[in-house]
């Protein structure tokens, strides 16, 4: 008996084609991990923000991820976004604590990946010849890194300003151990996330070629003004740095408003020709010293999804959601792809 494998560990230049080709030509991304926890009554008003469910209630982490899979997602983010050693020994963890806390971010959801496999394939085999087939979704697990601003929680991740004390080895530093953890969690990519500057892109695709790390990456930037990301700095300058690090395999937009993503798109593609993906925000604005997300803003499912074609057709090839979108967002998404007539 053969079982069909998800992904082939192509060389990285192949990895997400071959992925997206498994996929059908498009992949969706699941919607917002830490705003779902919220909504299940997760209380993340904590430095480690999503983070603090990796030690309180980790079940209901691997519920969020499995909602996520049955709403129709080929890539589901790890927990990982504010799980930070440092963080974690703010909270008295040893490194060993917090290095075993990385590592179970990327297992709880690869436990959620087993379960909705053993659900959804149950009655699913396909004999051809003698080799019996699962008929499997694609599903791949990317370990989250937020930004060092993720980990100040003090809004610089949306502000991108880390002032002139911090420069690029300080950044490399901070991020080094926590990337070679994940990078040997089990997890299939990292997705570096949020990312609000091209200092810090440029910190992980150094770290990226001086640890080798052996799993791809892609790069999500935020914008607040569908030009620059949060900074300031171009988002052209941002995606060429991801275009030059041959272990980036997409580069993309993430946690932005649904509005600013189809000009964002066709910028980022002027200089790389790397899968594109965006996972938007629900549009609703971030708070940060009141912590608390302005809704007023905010884009309804059905509106959200009537932007998901021209974002297909603009180029993206990998769909999702940010804070404040849903597992509803994540099935509109899914079933508004299924049923475009651009596939590739
Ligand atoms: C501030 S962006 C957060 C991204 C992270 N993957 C989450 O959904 O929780
Ligand atoms: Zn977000």
């Amino acid at each position: 008996m053969v079982l069909e494998t998800v992904v082939d560990h192509h060389p990285n230049s192949s990895f997400m084609a071959s992925f997206l080709r498994q996929c059908g030509g498009y992949a969706v991304i699941d919607g917002g991990l830490a705003t779902e926890l919220e909504r299940h009554g997760a209380d993340l008003d904590d430095p480690l923000w999503s983070a603090k469910c990796l030690i309180n209630s980790p079940h209901l982490i691997r519920r969020v991820h499995l909602d996520y899979l049955e709403a129709g997602a080929n890539i589901i983010i790890s927990a990982s976004y504010q799980a930070t050693l440092q963080g974690f020994e703010a909270k008295g963890l040893s490194r060993k604590e917090g290095e075993a806390l990385l590592v179970k971010s990327v297992k709880i959801a690869c436990e959620a990946r087993d379960i909705y496999y053993d659900r959804a394939t149950k009655g699913s085999w396909d004999i051809s010849g003698d080799v019996l087939t699962r008929q499997q979704r694609p599903v791949l697990v990317a370990a989250s890194v937020g930004s060092y601003g993720a980990y100040l929680a003090d809004g610089s991740e949306y502000s991108g300003v880390y002032g002139d004390n911090i420069g690029l080895d300080t950044l490399k530093d901070f991020h080094r151990r926590r990337v070679q953890v994940l990078a040997e969690s089990g997890a299939d990519l990292i997705g570096f996330e949020t990312i609000p500057n091209k200092l810090e892109a440029k910190a992980y695709a150094e770290l990226l070629e001086e640890e080798a790390v052996n799993i791809p990456a892609w790069f999500s930037f935020s914008s607040k003004d569908g030009i620059n990301v949060v900074s300031g700095d171009p988002i052209q300058d941002c995606a060429l740095i991801a275009d030059s690090c041959e272990k980036v395999v997409a580069v993309g937009v993430n946690c932005t408003p649904p509005r600013f993503i189809h000009g964002l798109i066709q910028s980022i593609q002027t200089v790389t020709a790397k899968p594109i993906l965006v996972y938007p925000n629900s549009g609703e604005t971030y708070d940060a010293s009141r912590k608390e997300w302005v809704p007023s803003t905010g884009v309804k499912d059905v509106d959200f999804v009537s932007y998901v074609g021209k974002w297909r057709e603009a180029g993206a090839s990998l769909i999702g959601g940010c804070c404040r979108t849903t597992p509803n967002t994540i099935r509109a998404i899914s079933k508004t792809l299924s049923s475009s007539a651009v596939r590739t």
